[in-house]
């Protein structure tokens, strides 16, 4: 059951905040919509963004720029947190890069991470829901992120191509099982064992599929960015992509940084790509 927050009125929309009971983390999680006035009665398509560290559902929404977009298109856009939040694991909230507000999007496998943190199963769990509970069109649902997020977004399309039908990222941590960020994320909630790594790490994953965006796939990276050095790699994931015949568009932009000042410059272009994608 979805708990109405809050709501406010916006671009001739709605923008809401949610909460509700999950079962993929045991615990009460909020998310963010914005729904469009809706032109003609019936579903709408969707696109689904996930967050990077520090973030929650709020974030995108207040910075991101895309409501004026998604107003025009049509189209819903539904922003999670990155985490869950009070599960009550000693010390989840004393780093920015691990546990609260850095979920990663993955599965925890280990102890004390694995009861809550969910966040792969949460995703899969909120599409769904929301499917049943709100105007979405289930055959029209695409998702993009940003570093982080960024990640989590390639990593939830190439396993699930069948339920996000067009994927896109801001500066993704695109081969997370080599930098820094992910190195701590990924041993932290899934061990030691580096073959665990490579069901949520974007780069390893591309290299073994079968090109499956047709319609491509867009990434967009400031060249200005503190990140791109040690974290971020998205020349890995750009050789997976020609190795697998997959077309990417990567786009490097000369002067941005790893901000919402670089996300709302190139928002639109994105809100445009997932339309023309999704047929919106
Ligand atoms: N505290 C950190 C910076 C954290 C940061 O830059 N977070 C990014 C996402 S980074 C990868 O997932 C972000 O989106 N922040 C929110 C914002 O409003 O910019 C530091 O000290 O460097």
């Amino acid at each position: 059951m979805l708990e109405l927050i809050s709501e406010h009125a916006c671009f001739g929309g709605s923008q809401r905040f949610y909460r509700h009971q999950s079962a993929a983390t045991g615990l009460p999680m909020r998310f963010s919509v914005f729904l469009p006035a809706e032109a003609a009665p019936g579903k709408l398509p969707a696109l689904f963004y996930l967050a990077g560290l520090t973030c929650n559902e709020e974030t995108f929404m207040m910075k991101g720029g895309a409501q004026r977009v998604a107003a025009r298109e049509g189209m819903v856009l539904v922003a999670p947190d990155t985490s869950p939040r009070d599960a009550g694991v000693a010390g989840e909230a004393d780093a920015w890069d691990f546990g609260v507000g850095a979920g990663f999007y993955v599965d925890a496998t280990e102890e004390p991470w694995s009861k809550n943190y969910r966040m792969y199963s949460y995703i899969l769990e909120l599409r769904d829901l929301l499917v049943a509970e709100l105007p979405l069109d289930a055959a029209r649902i695409g998702i993009f992120g940003h570093s982080m997020g960024g990640h989590g977004a390639l990593v939830l399309a190439l396993r699930n191509p069948g339920l996000f039908r067009s994927v896109s990222a801001f500066a993704p941590i695109a081969a997370p099982s080599r930098c820094p960020w992910g190195e701590k994320a990924f041993s932290g909630y899934l061990g030691a064992d580096e073959s665990s790594w490579r069901a949520y790490d974007a780069s390893a994953l591309m290299s073994q599929a079968n090109a499956p965006f047709p319609n491509g796939i867009l990434i967009d990276q400031g060249l200005a960015d503190k990140f791109l050095g040690d974290q971020l790699y998205p020349e890995a994931f750009e050789a997976a992509c020609r190795h697998a015949g997959q077309p990417l568009e990567l786009r490097r932009h000369a002067g941005y940084d790893h901000g919402y000042y670089f996300i709302s410059t190139f928002i639109e272009d994105h809100l445009n790509f997932h339309s023309a994608s999704l047929g919106a």
